[in-house]
């Protein structure tokens, strides 16, 4: 009886959401994007404090995604929030090389800190706010960050976006629900 109840457990018992961690320095456009993803909405940001969360479904998988605030007092904390993630989002003002570089030394110090340096956790990375004048092509962002050099034998992928319109958004979600779906599972 109870190796059937255990069978019948393991059948019925749906596989818990995926999760993804986005970070990126304040006004990167973080939360823009995630609900973007969400409702499909522009909705009107205020920084965030701590966090927030949302569920997407991409190519069958359910993530639970976590949008972590970038502020000063929270970046230091990213490593412990991206414990358990299948996969770290960046996003990045491609107008602005200080806020570049504040996210470059944020993420690359996280990777020090966390599971996530592991080569099976795929890095995206938006360059976010194409729209603006004076945002950076993509390879300069690419540059930049140093993901040709920091990111080893990881996977990584870089794409710009706009998080107001939703360009490139889905575009880079489907790259990393790819990843992950070719990742085995522990
Ligand atoms: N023009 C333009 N504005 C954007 C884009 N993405 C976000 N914004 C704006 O940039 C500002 C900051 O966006 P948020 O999503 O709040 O930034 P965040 O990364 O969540 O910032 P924190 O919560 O402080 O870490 C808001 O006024 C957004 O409307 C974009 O692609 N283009
Ligand atoms: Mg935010």
């Amino acid at each position: 009886m109870t190796e059937r109840l255990k069978l019948l457990t393991t059948v019925t018992a749906p596989d818990p959401p995926t999760k993804l961690v986005v970070v990126g320095t304040t006004g990167g456009g973080k939360t823009a994007l995630l609900y973007k993803l969400h409702l499909g909405e522009v909705v009107s940001t205020i920084p965030t404090i701590n966090f927030n969360v949302e569920y997407l479904t991409i190519m069958g998988i359910e993530f639970v995604v976590w949008d972590v605030a970038g502020n000063w007092g929270a970046r230091s904390h990213w490593h412990q929030f991206a414990q358990g993630a299948a996969g770290i989002i960046c996003v990045v003002d491609s107008t602005d090389k200080r806020h570049i570089q504040d996210t470059k030394e944020c993420l690359w110090r996280m990777y020090d800190h966390h599971d996530a340096h592991k080569s099976e956790c795929p890095l995206l990375v938006f360059a976010n706010k194409q729209d603006c004048l004076g945002a950076l092509p993509v390879a300069e962002v690419k540059d930049k960050m140093e993901l040709d050099t920091r990111s080893h034998d990881r996977r990584w992928h870089i794409r710009g976006s706009i998080a107001k319109t939703g360009d490139g958004l889905m575009e880079g979600m489907v790259w990393m629900a790819t990843q992950i779906k070719g990742t085995p599972k522990k």
